[in-house]
């Protein structure tokens, strides 16, 4: 796992969306091989939303051969309520890029059938050959997606209690009024996560201090499901200085550190293509 540290949500979401940018255009999409992108709603990827806007309307990255797949939905308002995710994805990002609607897949809320609602949904992940990347934030208490304290680190698409704190912290977004709050949601579960090509969650922000300490200077544990990305093979965490007032002193001079070769071994890298190296010759910091 690698750790960025950038200085506020902003350059978070800089840095973010170029690299966003870059796996899309390497990957050159086309309608036959699209690139297929998980994404999450909250307001860390904002500024991410912002910056692929941007990016999309100078022409340096077009979203028509990318299909995607957002993390969760919550259970039991339509999907045209000004708080349901769906609003949210459309007004923060899809209205404002090149997308076809037809390549956005986000969970229905409403349906009879959840549980077949949740099965479909993997199922379709999976005809797709999986997702290339996963895009994602965390809550208070560490959850990705909905995947609250004691979801299992194997659980995959499916219907979710939501917890007390989950709720009190959503209230903002419903007059404050904790009543109104959905106590359900469906979510991609950690497995779903986990099987993505490559993860990268933004965390901003004093309040997701202790979850981001607790996922990655401790154990894996279902406490703090964000942990559960020390088991993949290709993850990435990008914070905000706040976001790092939790950890050691040191494990932030040692990410800070590995950035810093890294950056070395890329301009050698660069370097060494020059000199018709292959790529496979060079290591990674993974
Ligand atoms: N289900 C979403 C999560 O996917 C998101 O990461 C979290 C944090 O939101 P914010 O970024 O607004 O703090 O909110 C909700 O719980």
């Amino acid at each position: 796992m690698r750790l960025i540290i950038r200085e506020d949500p902003p350059a978070v979401g800089d840095y973010v969306a170029n690299y966003i940018c870059k796996r899309i255009n390497d990957f050159s999409p086309t309608p036959d091989k699209p690139f297929v992108l998980g994404l999450p709603t909250g307001s860390s990827p904002i500024p991410t939303y912002k910056a692929l806007i941007a990016m999309v309307k100078k022409g340096q990255l077009s979203f028509k051969n990318v299909v995607t797949f957002n993390m969760d939905e919550y259970v039991g308002i339509p999907s045209d309520h000004p708080e349901s995710y769906h609003t949210f994805m459309f007004r923060e990002f899809f209205s404002h890029i090149d997308i076809q609607p037809s390549n956005v897949n986000i969970l229905d809320g409403t349906v009879e059938d959840l549980v077949g609602e949740c099965n479909a949904y993997e199922k379709k992940i999976k005809s797709y050959g999986g997702i290339e990347l996963f895009l994602g934030g965390i809550g208070e208490d560490g959850h990705i997606a909905f995947n609250e304290p004691g979801s299992s680190l194997a659980s995959r698409t499916r219907i979710k209690t939501l917890a007390y704190d989950t709720i009190l912290a959503n209230a903002r977004f419903f007059n404050n009024d904790i009543s109104a709050v959905p106590r359900m949601a469906l979510t991609v579960g950690v497995a779903t996560v986990l099987d993505s090509r490559e993860v990268i969650i933004a965390v901003t922000g004093l309040r997701k201090a202790l979850a981001l300490s607790k996922a990655i200077e401790e154990g894996v544990n279902h406490l703090w499901t964000l942990s559960a990305l020390q088991l993949h093979p290709w993850a990435l965490i990008v914070v905000d200085e706040d976001a790092t007032s939790e950890l050691h002193v040191k494990t932030v001079k040692y990410f800070k550190s590995i950035e810093r070769v890294q950056d070395e071994v890329e301009r050698s890298h660069a370097k060494f293509k020059v000199n018709g190296v292959a790529n496979h010759q060079i290591g990674s910091m993974e």
